[in-house]
């Protein structure tokens, strides 16, 4: 497996990585890496183990077994599932924005420009409706500049056309920063669509690869059931392009017709 070099698109390697919380087996034996430019998506269903691989990837918690390598002074932005604000405390969407640090004024008003709340600058947390408080916690993570995005359920709060809308903002993101992208979601149609890379998640790698692969993969349908891989079909588009190892566009080849890698399942249940 590829590590992470300062000139390698590898931003982060997990090898072999389990985890155990409370004595209880969560992830077991998880091999991938995550490189800068390319949208990776973890999806799974509930309690699978996304977010405990989300902060596996953040270094929130050390692996029970196996190896976490990462890019030299790596800087990674995080988008929580859930982000709890004191409801009495009036605090602005600049001031939450300047904490624990403030950001240049330039830096902090082009973040919010590019998730298009500058409006909203002024405005107190509080009153911000789900979607828009959504996108203030993305601009907080686009403040540090981050090699890595680390997308936790974003879209949960969001109707379907702030959606559409958010997956499209981050993959706009990714073209413009040229950071890599880990987005974990368990709603999978919309993503499947935005998506380079797909990783099916139930404590184990169930399968990975291009979205078309894993939406057609066994294991995955056996989680997801068969409407799922129609609905993906419904959202597939056609991409004119791909990337190459440093992010060059490049023409586009047969990549999205390869089968899906299979998964180190070992014969443990998924
Ligand atoms: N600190 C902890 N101690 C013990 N078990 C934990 C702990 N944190 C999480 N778990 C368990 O680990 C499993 C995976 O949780 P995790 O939040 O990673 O799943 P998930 O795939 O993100 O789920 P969801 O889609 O519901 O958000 C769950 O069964 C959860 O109860």
């Amino acid at each position: 497996m590829t590590s992470p070099t300062d000139e390698g698109p590898v931003l982060v390697t997990l090898e072999g990585v389990g985890l155990s919380l409370s004595g209880n087996g969560i992830l077991k034996g998880l091999d991938l890496t995550i490189e800068r430019r390319e949208i990776l998506t973890v999806v799974g269903p509930n309690g699978a183990g996304k977010t405990s691989l989300a902060r596996l990837v953040l270094g929130l918690v050390k692996p029970t077994s196996g190896r976490i390598t990462k890019r030299k002074d790596l800087k990674i932005g995080y988008v929580p599932q859930r982000f709890s604000i004191d409801p009495v405390i009036p605090i602005t969407v600049a001031r939450f924005l300047a904490l624990p640090r403030p950001a240049p004024a330039e830096t902090l008003r082009a973040c919010l420009s590019e998730v298009g709340i500058e409006r909203l600058v002024d405005r107190p947390i509080q009153s911000l409706s789900g979607g828009e408080f959504q996108r203030v916690l993305l601009a907080r993570a686009l403040l540090r500049e981050p090699d890595l995005l680390v997308l936790d359920e974003p879209v949960q709060q969001v109707d379907f056309s702030g959606q559409v809308e958010l997956y499209e903002r981050i993959a706009n993101l990714r073209d413009r920063h040229g950071c890599g992208i880990l987005l974990i979601s368990h709603d999978l149609h919309l993503v499947m669509a935005r998506t380079d890379r797909v990783i099916c998640l139930n404590h184990h790698i169930c399968c990975s690869g291009a979205p078309e692969a894993v939406s057609q993969h066994p294991e995955y349908l056996s989680l997801f059931g068969k409407r799922a891989a129609s609905v993906m079909a419904f959202y597939s588009h056609e991409h004119d392009h791909r990337h190459g190892l440093a992010g060059e566009v490049l023409p586009k080849d047969t990549r999205s017709h390869q089968k899906a890698d299979h998964g180190n399942s070992e014969g443990e249940q998924a």
